[in-house]
């Protein structure tokens, strides 16, 4: 069954307190941060911390570690510790500013068999989507969309409009290799109605999921990425639509006036399965 990452929380994994709040928050995948939202005299205790707290109680909810770019003087350290002592207790490793599929080839180098997530935060990851999509170690991909505004010059604006190639080119990248795509995140953490607008758009887009700074946006979040009780109820009817025309030798069903097809068919089992894993994960 699919796991579900409507929700991705970053904590910073110096901020002991949100580590252990984080156990309880009903979100569906953590991000332990050693990057950004770690200062540099913290960062060597927060990586040697984080053994210890990535054993603690966090249920079903997948845990990601996000290492320190490769270029920085913490990378190397940080995946020499994914690959050592954090061996086995995390689900990803997550690479910052990765441009090229090469990106990946030094950090696989390091690290042996846990799964590399990407962050997509670059023109140049955005132009080479395709290949760090296709590399044999990846599972997922992030958008980082505050460094690829930070890039690109580009302005916020609530449409999204100046990020909506590199989005679109990613999410392209990530279906086309059958990898999880996780949106951005939004920076206003006290404003549920943009986040939800965000949260929306980025669910018909395509996105599994979101990215969030704060246990305030998992609500909207959740409920955003989630199959609703009437999406539920049509993949239902139209499975049952469809098994009683196939019993007739037909190929084709009509439910509320529209055609069903093996292909909605395939869309409908997919909204069941997100449907019952999400069941699971609440318990
Ligand atoms: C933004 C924050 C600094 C706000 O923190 P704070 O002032 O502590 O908020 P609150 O007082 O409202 O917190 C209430 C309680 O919730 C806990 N909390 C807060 N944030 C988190 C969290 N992320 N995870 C778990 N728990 C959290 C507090 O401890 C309070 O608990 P309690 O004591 O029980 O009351 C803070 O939210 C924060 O640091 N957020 C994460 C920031 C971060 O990770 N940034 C880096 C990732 S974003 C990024 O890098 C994007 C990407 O790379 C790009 O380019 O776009
Ligand atoms: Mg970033």
């Amino acid at each position: 069954m699919t796991r579900p990452y409507r929700s991705v929380l970053y904590i910073p994994a110096a901020n002991a307190r949100a580590m252990e709040k984080a156990q309880s928050l009903p979100t569906d995948a953590i991000i332990f941060d050693l990057e950004d939202a770690v200062s540099p005299s913290e960062k060597p205790a927060a990586r040697d911390a984080l053994g210890a707290a990535l054993e603690s109680g966090y249920g079903a909810r997948a845990r990601i570690v996000r290492i320190n770019g490769m270029d920085s003087e913490w990378g190397a350290d940080d995946a020499r510790a994914c690959a050592g002592p954090l061996a086995g207790k995390a689900e990803a490793v997550l690479i910052p500013k990765v441009n090229s599929a090469a990106d990946l080839d030094v950090v696989a180098g390091i690290i042996p068999d846990t799964p590399l997530w990407a962050m997509m935060e670059t023109p140049l990851a955005m132009l080479n989507a395709a290949e760090i999509a296709a590399h044999p170690r990846l599972a997922g991909m992030v958008m980082g969309t505050n460094d690829l505004a930070k890039e690109l010059n580009s302005r916020f604006r609530a449409d999204r409009l100046p990020m909506q190639a590199g989005l679109g080119l990613c999410v392209l990248a990530a279906k086309a290799h059958g990898k999880v795509i996780i949106d951005g995140v939004y920076n206003a953490f006290k404003d549920d109605e943009g986040l939800r607008i965000e949260c929306e758009q980025g669910r018909d887009m395509g996105f599994d999921g979101k990215t969030l700074i704060h246990p305030a946006q998992l609500a909207v979040a959740n409920a955003s990425f989630a199959p609703t009780e009437a999406e539920v109820e049509l993949a239902r009817r139209q499975i049952a639509a469809f098994d009683e025309a196939m019993a007739q030798g037909k190929g084709v069903a009509v439910v509320d006036g529209k055609i069903v097809e093996n292909l909605h068919i395939e869309t409908a089992r997919k909204t069941l399965d997100k449907a019952r894993a999400i069941a699971e994960m609440a318990g």
